[in-house]
């Protein structure tokens, strides 16, 4: 299959606030995209609805083919969402058994989650503290939990919303080479941050959402190129800033 991800036309109202407005792009198998914009731009709204958690209020979402809103269950086994701020792990819990408590809920048989962890935890340099309560783990290795955990039932695709909020360098580099080796294992990325570099060193595409809309889709090579300049934080302070005139991004 081309596409694993196709959004057409997709909008999205809160009452009187417009969150998104016609977004259409689609993601090819293997590419980590960043989803980049300002405070209230509509990135989170963006991925809530490409999980299904909530209905958009026209347009169409398909994951690996299949319609979203008529497929949940279709997609609750394909992707895994991750939420930057709010990883939702049982304190009093290991981390060993916070894994297992969402693999079971999932529905994947005990072997096979053993195998996932052991291996996924090697790969996180997670093994030393498996069997740790949650409350005595670093944010970066609560942080690689809770990946770990998004990991469990093997999905195709993961979503990440601001994965590396309240993390230090060294946890943020940590998790950059985390996911390059999910990259590598064949997964289909789909992150939003405010942090460039992150994006420069992980992304193969960016999409720029801007009140709602999307003003750019496409690779950071040709951003740049658009741009004429590799600064990514200059590019996004002149987008965000309002200098740049929209309609040189949109439709690019
Ligand atoms: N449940 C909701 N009810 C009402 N308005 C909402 C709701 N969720 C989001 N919004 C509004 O929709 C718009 C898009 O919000 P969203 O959280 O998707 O932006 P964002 O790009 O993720 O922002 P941030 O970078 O701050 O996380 C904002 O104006 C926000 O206030």
């Amino acid at each position: 299959m081309d596409h694993v991800i196709e959004i057409k036309k997709l909008s999205k109202q809160f009452g009187k606030t417009t969150a998104l407005k016609e977004v259409e792009f689609s993601v090819h198998k293997g590419e980590v995209v960043g989803l980049l914009g300002a405070n209230g731009a509509g990135k989170s709204t963006l991925l809530q609805i490409l999980v299904g958690l909530i209905p958009p209020t026209s347009g169409e979402v398909k994951i690996l083919g299949k319609d979203v809103q008529k497929d949940p269950l279709f997609v609750k086994k394909h992707v895994g969402l991750l939420f930057g701020s709010d990883t939702g792990l049982y304190h009093r819990l290991t981390a060993y058994e916070n894994i297992a408590y969402f693999a079971e809920f999932y529905g994947v048989t005990k072997e096979v989650y053993e195998k996932r962890i052991k291996e996924w935890a090697e790969v996180l340099q997670l093994t030393p503290h498996l069997h740790k309560q949650a409350s005595e783990l670093s944010k970066g290795n609560h942080q690689k939990v809770t990946i770990l955990r998004t990991l469990i039932h093997d999905p195709d695709i993961i979503l990440l919303d601001e994965p590396t909020t309240g993390l230090d360098i060294a946890a943020s580099l940590s998790f950059q080479d985390m996911l390059k080796e999910i990259k590598f294992r064949g997964k289909t990325i789909i992150f939003s941050t405010h942090i460039m570099e992150e994006v420069e060193a992980l992304c193969s595409q960016v999409v720029i959402l801007q009140k709602g809309a999307v003003s750019y889709q496409g690779t950071l090579t040709e951003l740049y190129n658009k741009m004429q300049t590799k600064n990514l934080t200059a590019i996004m302070r002149k987008v965000i800033g309002g200098t740049q005139n929209e309609s040189d991004l949109v439709n690019f």
